[in-house]
C-alpha cells in the first residue's frame, strides 16, 4: 500500500506533539520510525492507522477499491471495517489477563473478514499467522500464562493474521530475546508489505529497515536510508549522545557504538 503524510499534525494536552511531518515511506518496505522518549512516535502511529484524526495535514493512503493505486484516501475517513481490512497496527502491549486462548486471541485479528454468519473467510490465516511468529507451539496455551517476550510473538500473530497491506507496530521488539528480535524484524521486512515500525535500537533499525524516519519533538529531523541519517551529529543532536557510527563487517550496514558520558576522560 502507498501511504504519504503530509504535513501532519496531532495536538494532545493543549501542545503540538506531532507537528508538520511530511514523509513518504517507501511501497513494499520495513521503515523505522525513530526518537527519544515523547518524541511523537506512538501519535504518529496512531495518525496513520486511521484511529486519530490530524488537526493538520493528511495522512493518504492508496484506495483499496481504485485502479489507480496512487495515495489518495485520507485515512481516518475509510469505513472502519475496510480500514481494518488493509491497516492492522500493534500497539505496546497491554498485559490484559483475558480468558482466552493463543489461538482466540490471534483470531481477533480475523474479525475484519467475517461473514454475517460469523465465519471467517480464510481458516488458514490464523495457522499461518501463528507460524510466522514462531507461536504455533503456544496455540492452546492460555492468553494469561504467557510469558512477555511470548505475548509480544502472539500480538504479532493477531497483527499478521490481519493480513494488511499496511503494517504499523509501536517497539514490536519489547521483551523479546535478541535471537528472536532479529527473527521477527527479518521476518517483517521479508513480507514485502508497508510497515513502519516504531523502534529505540537504532543498531536494529541501521540493520532491518531500508528507510528511516526519525522524529525529534514532534517533528521530523531526518528522513532516508539508515546510511545517510544514522551519522554521529545526528545522535547527538536528537539524542544529546556521542556515538562513532561504524561498518558491519558482513553487511556494510552502520553500527552505532555509543561512548558513554565522560568515556572520553576515563
Ligand atoms: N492523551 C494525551 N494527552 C496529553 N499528552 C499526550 C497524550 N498522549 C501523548 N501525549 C504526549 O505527547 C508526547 C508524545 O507522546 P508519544 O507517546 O507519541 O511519544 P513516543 O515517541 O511514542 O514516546 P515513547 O518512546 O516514550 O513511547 C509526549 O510528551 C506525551 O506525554
Amino acid at each position: 500500500m502507498e501511504l504519504t503524510i503530509a504535513g501532519v499534525g496531532a495536538r494532545l494536552g493543549g501542545r503540538w506533539v506531532v507537528d508538520g511531518v511530511d514523509a513518504t515511506p517507501p511501497p513494499g518496505c520495513l521503515t523505522g520510525l525513530l526518537g527519544p522518549n515523547g518524541a511523537g512516535k506512538t501519535t504518529l502511529l496512531r495518525l496513520v492507522a486511521g484511529l486519530l484524526e490530524p488537526a493538520a495535514g493528511a495522512v493518504l493512503v492508496s484506495d483499496p477499491g481504485a485502479l489507480d493505486p496512487g495515495p489518495t484516501v485520507p485515512v481516518h475517513t475509510m469505513a472502519r471495517q475496510v480500514r481494518a481490512r488493509h491497516v492492522a497496527l500493534l500497539e505496546q502491549s497491554s498485559d490484559a489477563a483475558v480468558p482466552l486462548s493463543v489461538r482466540e486471541v490471534v483470531a481477533l485479528g480475523r474479525i475484519p473478514y467475517r461473514t454475517l454468519w460469523g465465519t471467517d473467510t480464510d481458516a488458514g490465516a490464523v495457522d499461518r499467522a501463528l507460524a510466522a511468529a514462531s507461536a504455533t507451539h503456544l496455540a492452546e496455551r492460555p492468553w494469561a500464562t504467557l510469558s512477555g517476550g511470548e505475548r509480544q510473538r502472539v500480538h504479532i500473530a493477531r497483527a499478521l493474521a490481519q493480513e494488511p497491506s499496511l503494517l504499523l507496530l509501536d517497539e514490536p521488539t519489547n521483551h523479546l530475546d535478541v535471537s528472536a528480535q532479529l527473527a521477527l524484524l527479518g521476518f517483517v521486512r521479508g513480507l514485502g508489505v508497508t510497515t513502519v515500525a516504531a523502534l529505540h535500537d537504532l543498531n536494529l533499525a541501521a540493520a532491518y529497515c531500508e528507510h528511516v524516519l526519525v522524529l525529534s519533538e514532534g517533528r521530523l529531523a531526518a528522513a532516508g536510508s539508515p546510511a545517510d541519517v544514522l551519522t554521529p551529529a545526528l545522535v547527538r543532536d536528537v539524542y544529546g549522545v556521542d556515538a562513532h557510527v561504524l561498518t558491519h563487517p558482513t553487511t556494510g550496514r552502520p553500527v552505532i557504538a555509543y561512548s558513554p558520558p565522560g568515556a572520553a576522560d576515563s
